[in-house]
């Protein structure tokens, strides 16, 4: 028997540019399609919206505009060049899998007025009931946060709490938080389930990698945000093929930060 669309768990899921490239200087088209194959494993249970990174990086694959491409606005000019071959990238590789794409780009301050919250909501639902999969990036041409200090993972967390999910996963280059002494002698041991963000914030070390730019402390606020509306966190390595399906499987070490008792 099919399952009604509100009997589905909502998940929204968070991809970083790391991901993306599978840590390279080209986007990864098979990355791409290793995510959208396991939406269509898991699509009888669950409906996805999606928060992509990757426009920036998908741009300094095509072109190579004057200045190092660390300024602000070369970045959002970078942003602008490569959201369209990001979404052409995702369009072709899911529609080859059955799956059909749409594209949001939204900023912060959308998330602090009524209206455009409601319109949001709206628009976001209507393609999830169409089976649309809705593939959120910021705004970068007219907000900055997202590329100066916090790598989509906030808009992914603010997404997650205004559209009601049941869980946020946040797919990244580690096996979710690890101890900070694990990183600092790279024996690499993941934290597995946590409730309390303030320990998971001394945990953080100070680093990113090589297209990131929050590093472990925004997912760790945002994290913080998911579960102040009662929302649970995983934090993922998606540089693994079949990261969801072997995480939810148990398959892969993961971060869950689970939801507060006192929320309950
Ligand atoms: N305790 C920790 N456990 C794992 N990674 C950590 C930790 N503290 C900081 N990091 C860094 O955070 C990085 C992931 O964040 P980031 O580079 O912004 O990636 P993304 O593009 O996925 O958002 C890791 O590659 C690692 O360098
Ligand atoms: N909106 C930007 C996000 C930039 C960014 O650094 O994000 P992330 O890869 O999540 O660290 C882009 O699409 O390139």
């Amino acid at each position: 028997m099919e399952m009604d669309r509100l009997d589905k768990k909502r998940v929204v899921l968070k991809i970083g540019s790391n991901v993306l490239t599978k840590e390279t200087d080209h986007i990864s088209r098979g990355k791409i399609e290793d995510i959208g194959r396991q939406i269509v494993a898991l699509q009888d249970t669950y409906e996805f919206v999606i928060v992509s990174s990757g426009a920036i990086a998908v741009a300094k694959q095509f072109v190579n505009l004057e200045s190092n491409g660390k300024e602000i606005n070369v970045k959002q000019a970078l942003a602008s060049i490569g959201q369209p071959h990001l979404m052409r990238i995702f369009q072709e590789s899911f529609r080859d899998l059955g799956l059909l794409t749409s594209q949001c780009l939204l900023s912060y301050s959308d998330f602090e007025r009524e209206q455009s919250k409601n319109n949001i909501v709206n628009t976001i639902n209507v393609l999830v009931d169409n089976n649309y999969i809705p593939i959120i990036n910021e705004n970068d041409t007219v907000a900055t946060d997202e590329i100066q200090f916090g790598d989509n993972d906030k808009l992914a967390a603010l997404t997650a709490c205004l559209l009601d999910a049941d869980l946020l996963i946040i797919a990244t280059n580690t096996n979710g938080i690890c101890t900070k002494e694990s990183v600092e002698n790279k024996t690499y041991k993941t934290i597995d389930e946590v409730e309390d963000i303030e320990l998971l914030t001394g945990e953080i070390v100070s680093s990113t990698s090589t297209h990131g730019t929050g590093g472990m402390r925004s997912k760790v606020q945002a994290a913080s945000i998911a579960q102040n509306e009662n929302i649970e966190t995983w934090i993922v390595n998606g540089l693994e093929d079949n990261f969801m399906v072997n995480t939810m499987e148990k398959k892969l070490p993961f971060t869950k930060i689970v939801k507060a008792v006192y929320n309950e």
